[in-house]
């Protein structure tokens, strides 16, 4: 079976790489965001130790805390008292994806925003709602997010590197993809998954599938960097061929995909590939996807070289990603 490509990070995470080295990562990004749009990352320095810690306080969080508990920081339709619509605790069969209940948990935290007006809140303009148990997750969880805005930004200036490498000759300043993260509105999310209810049997990757952990969606922003468990066969990345093929863990990887905002910029030579999860099984799966988007206010419109690349016409119209984005969060949830 087909594999995604992996990607070593860190000529743009070390000083004193050469640019030879730089120059090799950002073809190899080049090829894997026009093929596939999903690849394995390696070499960005975030320690096992970290990510295992990360992995198991998430973990407890659902399985430890009783529904009280987890009612405490329930996420509430914005315009409530202290709910924003997006950030808290969502129940399994509360996440919307393609008109059906997914069938897992999670929690949303995202970049904290300069100004609260509220409450009541506009949409995700509200607080962070952090598990009050285990004490250790909020301090932990900030810290990670530290590191992963870091390797974000890495791989946003490696992206912008493979597309000095198109034909067309440009202008255009690489580090766009930089500036307009540089005040990402990100979003960190768990999400637990228990096993699929009925059959314990994987089945056919292309059959007919009466119910999704997680239906098949694309994201929404620039680069998604995932962290999940070592559970196989749950993940899936459809092909350009319109086939399913499993994207399993690998120990010390993060399993990357580029967002809608990288499809617009880039006029569609890169993908926003649709993925789903169907988790079936004892065990209780768990993943931390971050999600390293664009500043809430940047205006997203192809890139002109990229249109001059692909005939000369934009194919995707001017969005500003917050308006992208809440449009997107008010259709998500029951
Ligand atoms: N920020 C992201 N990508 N969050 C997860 C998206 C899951 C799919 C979503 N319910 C949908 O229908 O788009
Ligand atoms: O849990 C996973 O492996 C993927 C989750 C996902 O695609 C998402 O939350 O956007
Ligand atoms: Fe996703």
């Amino acid at each position: 079976m087909a594999t995604l490509p992996i990607i070593d990070i860190a000529p743009y995470l070390a000083p004193s790489s050469t640019p030879e080295s730089r120059h090799d990562t950002a073809q190899l990004l080049h090829r894997a965001c026009t093929d596939t749009g999903f690849f394995y990352l390696t070499g960005h320095g975030i320690t096992s130790a970290t990510t295992d810690r990360i992995l198991d306080l998430a973990r407890r969080f659902f399985l430890e805390s009783s529904d009280a508990e987890k009612a405490l920081i329930q996420r509430k339709d914005a315009g409530l008292d202290d709910g924003d619509g997006g950030r808290g605790y969502q129940k399994i069969g509360e996440n919307v994806t393609g008109g059906r209940r997914d069938f897992h948990e999670a929690v949303d935290l995202y970049a904290p925003v300069q100004e609260e007006h509220g409450p009541p809140y506009k949409l995700l303009m509200g607080k962070n709602l952090w598990p009050q148990r285990p004490q250790e997750l909020k301090p932990a969880f900030e810290n990670y997010i530290k590191e992963l805005k870091q390797v974000g930004t890495a791989v946003v200036k490696a992206m912008g590197d493979a597309l000095g490498l198109l034909a067309t000759q440009s202008d255009e300043g690489a580090d766009v993809f930089v500036e307009a993260t540089g005040n990402s509105f990100w979003v960190m999310r768990m999400i637990g998954y228990p096993g699929l209810p009925g059959t314990n049997a994987q089945g056919d990757l292309n059959g007919d599938v009466e119910q999704f952990s997680c239906g098949a969606h694309t994201d929404y922003g620039c680069v998604t960097l995932l962290l999940a468990d070592q559970t196989p066969n749950s993940l899936q990345v459809q092909a350009k061929s319109g086939d399913w093929m499993s994207a399993n863990p690998i120990p010390g990887a993060f399993i990357v995909n580029i967002g809608d905002m990288m499809e617009r910029w880039t006029n569609g030579i890169w993908k926003s590939t649709n993925h789903r999860v169907i988790h079936r099984g004892e065990n209780y799966r768990v993943s931390v996807p971050f999600f390293f988007e664009p500043n809430f206010d940047a205006v997203v419109r192809p890139l002109q070289k990229c249109v001059r690349e692909t005939g000369g016409e934009a194919k995707y119209t001017e969005v500003v990603y917050g308006d992208f984005l809440t449009r997107k969060i008010a259709g998500n949830f029951y």
